[in-house]
């Protein structure tokens, strides 16, 4: 099969909405649009803690950024049609909108970091703005009382009537809108801090259920969902027990930085040996983030515009991208 050829499928007869790209494809669309960074780009655009590749991010997150930038002017020029006929005399700007979703560990933040640090770059969309979908989690009080805090990160942990309004309100083209904190330290809401949008180009929104479908209502009706807002969305996949590997290093790892902080909400885990923090991770995800994955995750990946694939050391193997 010739990889730029959209794949067929025969499950009831059905073809896929999207065109596969493996590795080496998707690489190749770059030399159409040429596009370069130094190392030095790289280290600003990550940041500390995770190490990227140069060639990774030139291969796969740059060119998938260009795309993005075509689809921000593409969509503009849609609005500007509707608003001309619609006769309006001042259109609202109105920011695109990504959603990033997959597995918690699967490296939705890095994704999302990448992907803001450089769309930043492209000159119709030089303020973007992340935020992360934990903000919207009910504090702990609150899970306490529902009996959900082993459920953090299930869909019900969420308040996603304020998520929902939150992206409706950016949508609309809001002077400025705020968004809780949650901070992964204390484990908890972080009372009183918030952090503002206002009227940004781009709006990625990061998170494990940012692809859900719109849920029944009480009276039967269907409401709308966050992802009715989104422009363009990416699930960021890669095989499970992958996905588990990298929660459990993750874990081990954190005992030396986050978890040894007097701060933290975990102090106790930093004196954890190798043996009991694995079993203690591996406890956790067989708990909570697996099942999580499987039941609610998982099943919004058919949602996404584009899926990337992953292997086992984080390099992009595959691209699915949405065309139809
Ligand atoms: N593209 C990547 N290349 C190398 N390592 C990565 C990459 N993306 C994520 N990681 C590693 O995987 C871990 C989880 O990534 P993160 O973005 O925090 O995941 P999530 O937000 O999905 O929980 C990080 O600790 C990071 O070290
Ligand atoms: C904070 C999260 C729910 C992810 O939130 P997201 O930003 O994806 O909505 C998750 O990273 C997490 O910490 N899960 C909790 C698992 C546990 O109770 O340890």
């Amino acid at each position: 099969m010739r990889h730029n050829e959209p794949v067929s499928s025969t499950e009831g007869h059905v073809s896929t909405p999207y065109v596969e790209l493996d590795r080496a494809a998707w690489a190749r669309l770059r030399d159409r649009h040429p596009l370069s960074l130094t190392d030095k780009d790289v280290q600003r655009i990550t940041g500390a803690g995770v190490s990227l590749d140069l060639r990774e991010v030139e291969e796969v997150y740059l060119p998938l950024s260009r795309l993005l930038s075509f689809y921000v002017d593409a969509t503009s020029g849609l609005h500007k049609v509707t608003s001309d006929f619609l006769m309006e005399r001042t259109p609202p700007a109105t920011p695109f909108v990504i959603g990033v979703a997959g597995s918690v560990a699967v490296g939705k933040s890095t994704t999302a970091r990448l992907l803001r640090d450089l769309l930043r770059r492209w000159p119709s969309t030089p303020k973007v703005e992340l935020v992360t979908t934990d903000g919207f989690l009910y504090p702990n009080a609150v899970l306490e009382e529902r009996g959900l805090m082993h459920r953090k990160g299930f869909p019900e942990s969420y308040d996603r009537r304020a998520l929902l309004r939150f992206v409706a309100e950016v949508k609309a083209g809001a002077a400025r809108v705020e968004a809780p904190v949650y901070s992964h330290l204390v484990y908890d809401i972080v009372p009183g801090q918030t952090i503002a949008v206002e009227r940004p180009d781009v709006l990625i929104i990061e998170g494990l259920n940012v692809l859900q479908a719109p849920q029944p209502r009480r009276d039967g009706r269907v409401g709308l969902a966050v992802s009715d807002f989104f422009d363009f969305s990416v699930y960021v996949d890669a095989r499970v027990d992958h996905i588990k590997r990298w929660y459990v290093e993750r874990f081990l790892a954190l005992r030396e930085t986050a978890f040894a902080d007097p701060q933290s909400y975990f102090r106790r885990y930093a004196e954890l040996s190798d043996e009991e923090a694995r079993t203690t991770a591996l406890r956790i995800w067989d708990e909570i983030n697996g099942p999580n994955l499987a039941d609610n995750v998982l099943t919004t990946r058919g949602r996404a515009s584009l899926v990337l694939t992953k292997g086992e050391d984080h390099s992009v193997r595959r691209v699915l991208l949405r065309k139809l």
